[in-house]
């Protein structure tokens, strides 16, 4: 059976990339991505403002929504403090398992834990069954109709804290137009938005930030 686009992004950077360099890894992918095949990866200039928001707040419980190939979690894992750790949530099974070996060959897998399953789920299990008292920091990259459930149900589910920041990518393309305006009309939330561009394309998008206000 032929590879998937994922397997033969995984396979890039095992035969390309400098193994235990998360750096390395990003790279790679990003240079398969922009020269072979598209994915939807955040990409190197989102990438930057993922990056910026991650040394700003400094988190050490991050939540990922959406590992897919596991680009982000290793650009986020390789910023976190000794001690911090990272939840990465996908329900495909081939991009879970994708994601795993990504995280591993990065050799960030001491602060990166993927969790297997659909983020509506899991969400309400992570104060019990993964020891979660509040997140510092969410990444929002899954499917964008789930942004503004999600965040309602992180609310509702008691894990942010005053001060939590949430940052959804592709809020301009795809879009998250629900996401925004609940966001932006919300009096639980300061945004701020970062204008820039699809990963690897010349297209307009951006990232949202949402502060959570308690
Ligand atoms: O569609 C996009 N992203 C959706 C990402 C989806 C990823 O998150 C998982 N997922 C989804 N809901 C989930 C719920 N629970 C767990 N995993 C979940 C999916 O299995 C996939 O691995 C996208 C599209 C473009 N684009 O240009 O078209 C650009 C981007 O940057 C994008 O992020
Ligand atoms: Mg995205």
């Amino acid at each position: 059976m032929n590879q998937s686009k994922e397997q033969r992004i995984l396979n890039f950077v095992l035969q390309n990339a400098v193994r235990g360099d998360p750096r390395s890894v990003v790279d790679t992918i990003d240079k398969y991505c922009s020269q072979k095949e598209w994915a939807m990866n955040v990409g190197n200039e989102k990438g930057l403002i993922l990056d910026k928001t991650v040394e700003e707040v400094n988190p050490s419980v991050a939540l990922e929504l959406g590992s897919y190939c596991g680009y982000s979690a290793v650009r986020i894992a390789r910023l976190l403090k000794a001690g911090a750790r990272l939840l990465t949530v996908e329900f495909n099974p081939e991009f879970a398992a994708i994601a795993r070996q990504m995280i591993e060959f990065a050799g960030v897998q001491d602060k990166v834990k993927l969790l297997e399953g659909p983020s509506q789920e899991i969400i309400p299990q992570l104060k019990k069954k993964y020891e979660v008292d509040t997140l510092d920091f969410v990444f929002l990259d899954h499917w964008k109709d789930r942004y503004t459930p999600d965040t309602i149900l992180l609310q509702e589910c008691n894990l942010l804290r005053k001060g939590s920041v949430l940052l959804a990518d592709n809020v301009i393309f795809p879009g998250a137009p629900d996401f925004l305006t609940y966001v932006r009309e919300s009096p639980h939330f300061q945004c701020t938005n970062y204008p820039s561009h699809l990963e690897y394309m010349q297209v307009e998008d951006a990232m949202e930030k949402a502060v959570f206000l308690g």
